[in-house]
């Protein structure tokens, strides 16, 4: 390496708050996992290569010359530096200090504010959030990089010097060769990285599967030293070879873990993958991974895609979200097309037919990737849904043509198991459906406790009706979509008439009928004492314990999802609400000698129960205590 250093201007900045922050969580937390360092580096080489590459198609004049790209591991047992450098695309001085000083990742404030102090959580979750660069400090007191951009000339060099404080120097020197050299000044605990032997070990266990030749130099026993010493020669320490573009079988369990962390900047492994050529009239390989956490940004639209595309092992692009649903945006892996043109554009994806059919192979297989999941591994399943469930039924609404199979990987809540925990397949309902059940019922509410306490699950529990308890906040909306499953349509049990007739006994329909009767003249005065406040006042066919409760006609927003329009500051339209009486609740029994007042009273007070036990708040709080306290009075 040709390197000298000529400081024309130099400057010392601060890191970023967050910066700091995250050096002094990552020396104190993972330290037990120190090396992975030497991952994160020669992954970022590995990057900064793929990158250049991507830039030489337009620009071939970048490569000046030298197109074996390739990355270099040295120590030195005298300085007590290891050395990490890559002939790759380098930086800038203000890519340097952009990079290099600053985190501008969406979903870095929420990571921030998970943080517990709890070292062997915070480990995860900054694992989680992607170590980087900046673990180069958890076995440096120094580092130094070097770099200089393609394209610029040798004096636009940048060298970027830290302690891992709270600062870092930048200045300008020169360069011969394109690229990035990191140069790691070792804490004095940390010798054992000044080791040939050591480091071949760890780029093997966690580099392997790069595709870019890592070299070290070759090394020769001498001796009249006895001991290891460095020849000139480089030699290659790894397969070199894409993991993907190997036969599956030559790639073992462990391989396509380190190669998942390398792509997902993930610290755990993943939860499950496939690797597959496609051949035929669109020809292309893809391996696909399902994380086992959800990231931070997972929420967030605009936040990183997991899918890298590769045109004939020449990366193109990070992030490609055309290649798979936004649905799926969890997966994570790379694409390797064989019929895309180099120069692919991000637009040109969007119009492609080949785009098309990997985005429907690769939506299949990772369909296919979880229906085996959930059949075979259920507690793996269990962590998947946890973690993405919310995220996968949104193409219950944007993928139509899969709408059934993503319909089989649904998981609810549900009376029948009264937990909170979603794991009740639509099959599972289907299955214990009662003779003559013609329905898939559900409840939606903002919390597991409202759904499984609400007032319209009374007639089902009391029948040993199964109830699905919805309340993610995309239910409502999948809803929407998902009118039915194997021919059994899906029904709130807070909307329309309740159609039990067929699981009723004629004992039961005759005093039904009964009741319907005798109540008419309570129905008709309670209509006219809630005028204006009520679609309709009618004697319930759910209810058993309460007095009352507030339904909704079958095609009418439910209260539920007008709530949730309003707090997203859409407009909902105004829906009356339906109130349905228990005529034997002791409570309506007493209201037959009211006078008009009182009568009037308890009308409202009813609806206003039932208004609550539903979820809403009320209009008016202040007059439903006043007028509660007149009739306890009473
Ligand atoms: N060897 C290198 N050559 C060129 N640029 C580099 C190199 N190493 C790091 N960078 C730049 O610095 C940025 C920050 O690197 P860092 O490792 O902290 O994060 P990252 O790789 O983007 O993501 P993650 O935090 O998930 O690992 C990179 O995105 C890249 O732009």
């Amino acid at each position: 390496m040709s390197q000298s250093e000529t400081p024309v201007t130099s400057e010392t900045l601060g890191f970023q708050a967050e910066v700091k922050q995250l050096l002094h969580l990552m020396i104190h937390s993972l330290y037990s996992n120190r090396e992975i360092f030497l991952r994160e580096l020669v992954s970022n080489a590995s990057d900064a290569c793929d990158k250049l590459r991507f830039e030489a198609i337009d620009n071939p004049d970048l490569y000046e010359g030298d197109t074996e790209l390739r990355i270099r591991v040295d120590f030195d047992k005298a300085q007590g530096t290891i050395t990490i450098s890559d002939n790759g695309i380098g930086m800038s001085r203000d890519e340097a200090i952009a990079n290099l000083g600053t985190i501008a990742r969406s979903g870095t404030r929420e990571f921030f504010s998970q943080l517990t102090g709890d070292r062997q959580k915070d480990a995860q979750l900054i694992g989680q959030f992607g170590v980087g660069f900046y673990s180069s400090f958890i076995v440096a007191d120094k580092v130094s990089v070097l770099s200089r951009r393609a394209g610029l000339p040798e004096t636009q060099a940048v060298l970027w010097e830290s302690d891992g404080q709270g600062e870092f120097r930048v200045a300008q020197v020169e360069k011969a060769d394109r690229g990035t050299a990191i140069v790691l000044h070792l804490r004095d605990a940390e010798d054992e990285f000044l080791n040939g032997w050591k480091l071949r070990e760890v780029l093997r266990r966690y580099s392997d599967h790069i595709s870019l030749p890592i070299q070290m130099l070759k090394e020769e026993w001498d001796a009249e030293k006895s001991e290891q010493v460095k020849t000139q020669e480089w030699e290659t320490v790894n397969q070199a070879s894409a993991l993907w573009a190997r036969q599956k079988s030559d790639v073992t369990d462990e391989q396509y873990k380190e190669f998942y962390k390398h792509i997902a900047h993930d610290f755990e492994d993943p939860l499950a993958w496939t690797h597959n050529r496609v051949e035929g009239r669109s020809e292309y390989t893809q391996l696909l991974y399902i994380p086992r956490r959800a990231p931070f940004d997972l929420w967030d639209r605009e936040g990183r895609r997991g899918v890298k595309l590769y045109v004939k092992r020449v990366f193109i692009m990070d992030d490609a979200e055309q290649l798979l649903p936004s649905y799926l945006r969890f997966v994570k892996g790379v694409i390797d097309s064989a019929d895309l043109p180099l120069n692919v554009s991000r637009e040109i994806l969007q119009e492609s037919r080949d785009v098309k059919a990997i985005r429907d192979g690769c939506t299949k297989r990772v369909l296919s990737m979880l229906d085996d999941m959930a059949e075979n591994r259920p507690d793996d399943y269990a962590t998947f849904w946890e973690q993405f469930g919310q995220v996968l039924k949104e193409g219950v609404g944007e993928d139509f043509a899969n709408r059934e199979r993503i319909a089989k990987l649904l998981r609810f809540a549900s009376t029948h198991n009264d937990s909170s925990v979603q794991n009740v397949s639509l099959a599972d309902y289907v299955g214990r459906m009662k003779e003559g059940q013609e329905k898939i019922y559900y409840v939606t509410a903002e919390s597991y406790a409202a759904a499984a306490n609400s007032p319209h699950l009374e007639v089902f529990r009391k029948k040993g009706i199964e109830v699905l308890l919805l309340t993610d906040r995309v239910d409502e909306w999948m809803l929407s979509y998902l009118r039915d499953f194997e021919d059994k349509p899906l029904a709130s049990v807070a909307k329309g008439g309740l159609d039990l007739d067929a699981l009723a006994d004629e004992e039961e329909k005759k005093h039904r009928a009964e009741v319907a009767e005798s109540s008419k003249p309570l129905v008709e005065r309670m209509q006219k004492a809630l005028e204006g406040k009520v679609k309709e006042v009618r004697v319930t066919t759910r209810l058993v314990d309460s007095p009352a409760c507030v339904v909704v006609d079958e095609h009418e927003l439910s209260p539920h999802l007008q709530r949730l329009l309003r707090s997203a500051g859409q407009e909902a339209p105004e829906v009356k609400p339906i109130l349905e009486i228990n005529p034997e609740h002791a409570l309506l029994a007493r209201l037959n000698d009211a006078d008009d007042d009182t009568f009037a009273d308890w009308s409202l007070l009813l609806l206003d129960q039932a208004m609550l036990a539903e979820g809403a708040a009320l209009n008016d709080p202040a007059a439903f205590v006043k007028r509660m306290n007149r009739l306890l009075l009473a």
